[in-house]
């Protein structure tokens, strides 16, 4: 999509009506028919951008626009509700940035008085409305258009957590306000029992949550485990409380359920903060939530600054980078793995998704590919989940052509040559040749990613370079590369290639736990590796272990047990841990981890820009090796901030709130000329 804006009115008037078309018809498919074509963050774009024509032609803006309504029409079947107060969107931020212009915009619409800010989660679900008369539950709606919701109280009252009678005093009509919503363990179920059914798959648990409470049949609903967190009341009379957290512990007496993870800042930067420590935090929830909402605490302040036709201003979602995508399939390529097996990947349209450019996804083997019936030229929605590689979660089926093409395993391995033959009672296809140089490959590349030794600047291009040119036959020769050699490497300068070389040498320190999970053992994951690193303590100690000695340990089962033993069985695994030991790697792991006593014990640092010859994995392993902290962002509680050339917004923030800034020998001199 262009991001300038077109040069004539003419283009504009044209661009903004094909904008203002797209989005009603995927709003469409979203509120109403609860089935949606693209990704969230592709309508989000689709969207700033109309508000970005908007903003430079002002008078081009139409009544119907999506900027200027609430979400979607209440759908057929349902009888209309009115609500007394309108059910409003909320405006987005998607940055630190956004998340300071509201600050200021609301600081002056408040003429600088003390202010107070209470976050919240976002969950992902749907607006409900409750009312209750004489503390009984009379009615419940869906947003709708924001003036008119669809009346779904049957349904609702299937939802074990919305009480149908108030536990003590309550004005007498009284409406509250909450997101009902699919915990993410019946979504799962729900859709391994349509796939089961041979149905469609729904998006995510927003949609199915929608299309629950919308069935016509309140059977159905109930059957589908809906839940619901409440966050404020729309009509409230003769209510006294005067700030939104009292609201919330007045719900909470009142026998609703409060999302229990909300909190009161004094400040925007701790807001930000919050937010930011959120976007991994959340994926340990049981439910989805796609960003914090930000609200102005006092409820007169909330008066003063009222609302725009679609938002308030008092409010804002803080928006995570989006976690799902639309993009098309243009290849599917077959990658062969360090056990040999096949997996094809999708080579993807570039598109940003999850705060990264994603061009690959991983479609598993060729029953994922039949199951989900992706082809070649499909438009698909992709997913990514923390560090998860992206998956392909569905076909968007309207948009096929007929022109899209099958995909099936390829019968000789793309590397080798050799056959490839199917494991037997697994969905995985396997090349049998356990002298495939991919196998090599995949091996040092894994050994050297990061939950492993974390060697930062070995990429995939990398690593094949080396595999070919015959400079490195197993992870061990990784430790006597020289610069001279790696710099003779295509695409490699003389600084890099001093830098490959000092972040090799940094993760001999990387410790047991890390090796172990590297050296690619069958069925030994981060998490058994870290296990066995901590009860042992020494990779001598383990390889004389038994099976019953590893099966003792809690998370150690027999299958992983059988196949450490198998591995320290086998010579070559002697002759590379030989060759380890010899190079200075370390393979033992102090059995707890304690910082008291280390000289920058208690320090919190952060990383900006880059640095001369550090890079900011190693300088971060330097800082923790001394008992110091390594955050993600500048806060009061930030002792140094240690930055490069090119150093961002960290680097301002540093100096407004008066935090040391250090630069790399400054650093080193810290570390104690390490
Ligand atoms: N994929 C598509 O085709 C498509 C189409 C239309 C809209 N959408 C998506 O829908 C979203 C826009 O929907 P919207 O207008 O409902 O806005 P929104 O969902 O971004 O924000 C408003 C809603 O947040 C909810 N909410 C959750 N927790 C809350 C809390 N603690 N306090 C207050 N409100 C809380 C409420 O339901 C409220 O109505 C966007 O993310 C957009 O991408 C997608
Ligand atoms: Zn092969």
């Amino acid at each position: 999509m262009q991001t300038a804006i077109p040069s004539t009115r003419e283009e504009t008037v044209r661009e903004m009506e094909e904008l203002r078309r797209l989005l009603h018809y995927h709003s469409h498919r979203y509120y109403v028919l609860d089935a949606p074509e693209i990704a969230d963050a592709e309508f989000d774009r689709l969207y700033q951008r109309l508000v970005k024509l908007e903003q430079a032609y002002p008078d081009l803006i139409t009544a119907d626009s999506p900027t200027q309504r609430v979400g979607g029409t209440p759908a057929e079947g349902f009888e209309r509700v009115a609500h007394s107060v309108p059910m409003l969107s909320l405006a987005n931020a998607f940055s630190a940035e956004d998340l300071l212009a509201f600050d200021t915009r609301v600081k002056s619409g408040l003429d600088g008085e003390p202010l107070e800010y209470v976050v919240e989660l976002k969950i992902d679900g749907l607006a409900i409305n409750l009312v209750y008369e004489a503390g009984r539950l009379l009615r419940a709606a869906t947003r709708g258009d924001g003036t008119e919701g669809e009346d779904v109280t049957t349904n609702v009252r299937t939802i074990k957590a919305v009480p149908l009678v108030l536990n003590c005093q309550v004005p007498p009509v009284m409406e509250v306000r909450g997101e009902a919503y699919m915990p993410r363990p019946a979504f799962d179920r729900l859709n391994e029992e349509r796939l089961q059914a041979g149905e469609a798959l729904l998006a995510n648990p927003r949609n199915a949550a929608a299309g629950s409470l919308r069935q016509l049949d309140p059977k159905v609903t109930a059957a589908r485990t809906l839940d619901i967190f409440v966050y404020g009341m729309g009509a409230r009379e003769e209510l006294t409380v005067g700030t939104h957290e009292q609201t919330l512990r007045f719900l909470q007496e009142l026998g609703f359920k409060v999302n229990p993870h909300f909190k009161v800042f004094k400040t925007i930067e701790e807001v930000i903060d919050h937010c930011e420590s959120w976007a991994e935090k959340r994926v340990d929830l049981p439910y989805d939530i796609d960003g914090l909402v930000i609200k102005v605490n006092s409820l007169a302040g909330q008066r003063r600054l009222g609302s725009t036709a679609k938002d308030p201003r008092w409010a804002i979602a803080f928006k995570f980078p989006a976690e799902q995508a639309t993009t098309i399939v243009e290849d599917i390529v077959v990658r062969v793995g360090r056990t040999g097996v096949l997996t094809p990947t999708a080579v993807l349209r570039p598109v940003r998704l999850a705060g990264s450019t994603v061009s690959r996804a991983t479609l598993h083997n060729e029953d994922y590919i039949r199951e989900k019936d992706i082809k070649i030229g499909d438009t698909v929605i992709i997913h990514k989940a923390g560090e998860i590689i992206p998956e392909v979660i569905s076909v968007v089926f309207s948009r096929r052509t007929g022109e899209e093409q099958s995909f099936t395993i390829p019968e000789i391995c793309p590397e080798c040559g050799s056959l490839v033959l199917r494991i037997p009672g697994e969905s995985a296809h396997k090349c049998i040749n356990s002298a495939c140089p991919a196998q090599l490959r995949e091996g040092i590349i894994h050994f050297v990613s990061r939950d492993a030794m974390n060697i930062d600047g070995l990429g995939q291009a990398v690593v094949t370079s080396l595999v070919d040119a015959g400079l490195i036959a197993d992870a061990a020769d990784l430790y006597t590369l020289t610069a001279e050699q790696v710099v003779k490497l295509e695409r490699m300068g003389p600084k890099s290639a001093q830098n490959l070389i000092n972040a090799i040498a940094v993760s001999k320190q990387a410790g047991l736990s890390r090796l172990l999970f590297g050296l690619g053992i069958r069925f030994v994951g981060a998490k058994a590796a870290a296990t066995l690193a901590r009860h042992f303590g020494d990779i001598d100690l383990l390889r004389q272990a038994a099976e019953e000695d590893l099966t003792a340990l809690d998370e150690i089962g027999p299958r992983i047990a059988e196949s450490v033993v198998e591995y320290f069985a086998r010579p070559e695994t002697e002759q590379l841990l030989t060759k380890l030991a010899a190079a200075g790697v370390k393979l033992t792991e102090e059995k707890r981890r304690t910082t008291e006593g280390l000289p920058l014990s208690g320090k919190t640092f952060v990383l900006t820009g880059t640095l001369p010859t550090l890079t900011r994995s190693d300088a971060a392993a330097l800082i923790e090796s001394k008992g110091g902290k390594v955050a993600s962002s500048v806060s009061k509680k930030t002792d140094y901030v240690v930055a490069g050339e090119e150093a961002g917004s960290k680097l301002d923030k540093a100096q407004q709130l008066g935090i040391t800034v250090l630069n790399e020998q400054e650093l080193q001199h810290l570390l104690g000329g390490a």
